[in-house]
């Protein structure tokens, strides 16, 4: 059976290129906060942001080009691809790869349609935790509010193919936390967009810090359950200028 050929951005409907250039400008910016905020070093991370989808259109995400530095990072060199990690016909340079975290993210794209953005760091604190395979306890109302509980541990995978995907769903899918951390490796945070999920990857390593600190001089108490469902509650819905339902 013949695959259906690569689509080519410039033959798509131009409001669905509109979309995906507004997504590139999004997602370059976004990249910006990695290394603003300590999460990186050197080429590590990537950001990336599905593209609202359209009825005429394949589903497309934009993700960051393999190994170039932040620096040199601008919405023309994002890469699209297709929700399979295929990268398209999208202008840029043929032999400029995406991210080699591409297919991790495409499929958690296809595995959990409530997720518009993504976010993978090496953020010093929250790595180490990763390092010991030891979830995070919410032992902190921020841990709470953002995260609805403990911040999980995913399974130890390679780097390249479905399999740090398939660790992010089976542990994401069915739990509040928009942060977990791969054993081993480091963490990855989801959201509804990539702004929330580069939020999500701020506040883990600043919570992951914050408890590692704490633990120097003890083990702190875990928050009840009570009060973790109460504060992510309140967070998610009533805070900052959100319209009390
Ligand atoms: O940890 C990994 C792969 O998961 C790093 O190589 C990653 O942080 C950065 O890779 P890319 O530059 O996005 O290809």
């Amino acid at each position: 059976m013949t695959s259906a050929p690569d689509p080519v951005l410039t033959d798509l409907p131009q409001d669905l290129q509109e979309a995906v250039a507004q997504t590139r400008r999004t997602v370059a910016e976004l990249h910006a906060e990695l290394p603003r905020n300590g999460l990186v070093a050197w080429t590590a991370g990537n950001v990336s942001q599905r593209v609202p989808a359209h009825q005429d259109g394949p589903e497309l995400f934009v993700i960051k080009p393999s190994g170039v530095s932040y620096d040199d990072l601008t919405a023309e060199n994002m890469v699209v691809c297709t929700l399979d990690g295929a990268k398209i016909d999208d202008g840029t340079a043929d032999d400029l790869k995406p991210s080699s975290d591409t297919a991790a993210h495409a499929y958690v794209y296809r595995h959990m349609p409530e997720v518009g953005g993504m976010v993978h760091t090496h953020s010093p604190y929250a790595t180490a935790w990763a390092a010991r395979h030891e979830p995070i306890p919410c032992v902190l109302t921020m841990i709470a509010d953002e995260f609805g509980g403990d911040i999980p541990v995913g399974p130890f995978a390679l780097i390249g193919d479905d399999s740090i995907g398939q660790g992010i769903v089976e542990t994401l899918q069915n739990h509040r936390s928009k942060a977990v951390l791969m054993a081993g490796h480091g963490p990855f945070t989801i959201g509804k967009d990539a702004k929330a999920a580069v939020k999500a990857a701020v506040l883990c390593e600043e919570t992951a810090m914050t408890v590692h600190v704490a633990r120097q001089h003890g083990e702190p108490e875990r928050l009840s359950q009570e009060d973790i469902d109460k504060l992510f509650a309140r967070y998610q819905n009533v805070y900052g200028q959100k319209k009390s339902a």
